[in-house]
């Protein structure tokens, strides 16, 4: 039976994960305080122990440092849980042959131009967030060992904090919200990130050679400020277990406001060689934002 081993299993990602890797052996989910098989990202050595303790088939990597601006002011941490660690990790799954699968970001890329970006494009981070996460990419690549990377976007999930809750949190305290509307992209949800992580897992089983790094988000795109308008849409149309106060969501250019991180313009991705090679069809991403919404409102 494949023994999986889930790093961040309190994540949004690592949430979702724990349901949908079920289905394909024995999981063993830790967290960051995890203390008895030691899963602190901090300490890299202890997750090697750890990783060599446990000997899995498969280790699913959804720990980060996800705080993009605050990374800014601790470029030190952020880089041992986003790029450190991983490599650690991969070092061990190289050893062992062992299956390594990570996630990435949209953020390793400038944000230049109006194309999705594919996997050959040349990254170019523009935050510290960014640059940890693609210097992870580097070393699961170089590490030899058998891999997958899936590089997303704007993800969300019905437990844990981001933009779509901010927005909701937002609305419902304030009259008018000012939202960037000339960042691009596309919104992904945690628990489609985990059932295609499951469905690549049982394919790469039978074809190895497919392992690699893919883009995978969810389809269409759209900006922050279109996002915000659609999720406080659906809270108002939702039967009131959250009442909007907001009655202005204003759109604004980056430079009106202003952010610790530099984030990018064009956070496109393009799929095409994850959908071709898996045989997958992504949703619409507002399938899946609707979704979460019905849960939690
Ligand atoms: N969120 C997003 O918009 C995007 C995320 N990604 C990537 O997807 C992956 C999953 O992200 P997501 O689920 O959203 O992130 P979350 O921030 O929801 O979860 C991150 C997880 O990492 C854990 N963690 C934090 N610090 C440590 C540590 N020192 N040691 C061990 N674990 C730690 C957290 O545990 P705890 O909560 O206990 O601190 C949490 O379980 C990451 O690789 C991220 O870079 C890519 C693109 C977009
Ligand atoms: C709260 C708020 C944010 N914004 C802008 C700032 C920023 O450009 C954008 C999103 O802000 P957030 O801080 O919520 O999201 P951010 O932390 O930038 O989200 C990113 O997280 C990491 C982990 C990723 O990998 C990325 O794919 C992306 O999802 O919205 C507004 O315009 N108005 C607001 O009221």
């Amino acid at each position: 039976m494949t023994h999986i081993l889930l790093l961040g299993s309190g994540g949004q990602v690592g949430w979702e994960l724990q349901r949908s890797l079920a289905v394909l052996g024995r999981v063993t989910a830790l967290d960051h305080d995890s203390t008895q098989h030691c899963g602190d990202f901090a300490n890299p050595e202890g997750v090697r122990e750890t990783v060599r303790a446990l000997r899995p088939d498969v280790i699913v990597n959804a720990a980060a440092h996800t705080a993009v601006d605050k990374a800014e002011g601790e470029p030190e941490l952020a880089r041992l849980l986003n790029a450190t660690t991983p490599g650690v990790l991969a070092e061990e799954a190289a050893r062992s042959g062992a299956w390594l699968v990570h996630y990435s970001t949209d953020y390793v890329f400038d944000g230049s131009g109006s194309r999705p970006w594919t996997e050959a494009d040349v990254p170019a981070p523009l935050s510290v967030y960014g640059a940890t996460k693609l210097e992870g990419e580097q070393l699961i690549e170089a590490s030899g060992c058998r891999h997958l990377i899936l590089r997303t976007s704007w993800v969300y999930a019905a437990r844990g904090g981001n933009f779509a809750k901010t927005m909701l949190r937002l609305g419902s305290e304030r009259e008018r919200l000012t939202v960037i509307d000339d960042q691009w992209g596309a919104p992904t949800g945690a628990d489609l990130l985990a059932d295609v992580t499951a469905h690549a897992i049982r394919h790469l089983q039978a074809r190895p050679e497919d392992g690699g790094l893919y883009h995978c988000v969810a389809g269409g795109e759209t900006n922050w400020h279109s996002y915000a308008k659609y999720v406080l849409a659906q809270a108002q149309q939702a039967p009131a277990a959250i009442k909007i106060k907001a009655t202005e969501v204003a759109p604004v250019p980056t430079s009106a406001f202003p952010t610790p991180a530099r984030r990018p313009h064009n956070s496109r991705l393009d799929t095409r060689q994850l959908q071709a090679t898996f045989g997958l069809q992504l949703p619409p991403w507002q399938q899946g934002v609707a979704r979460m919404l019905a849960e939690i409102l």
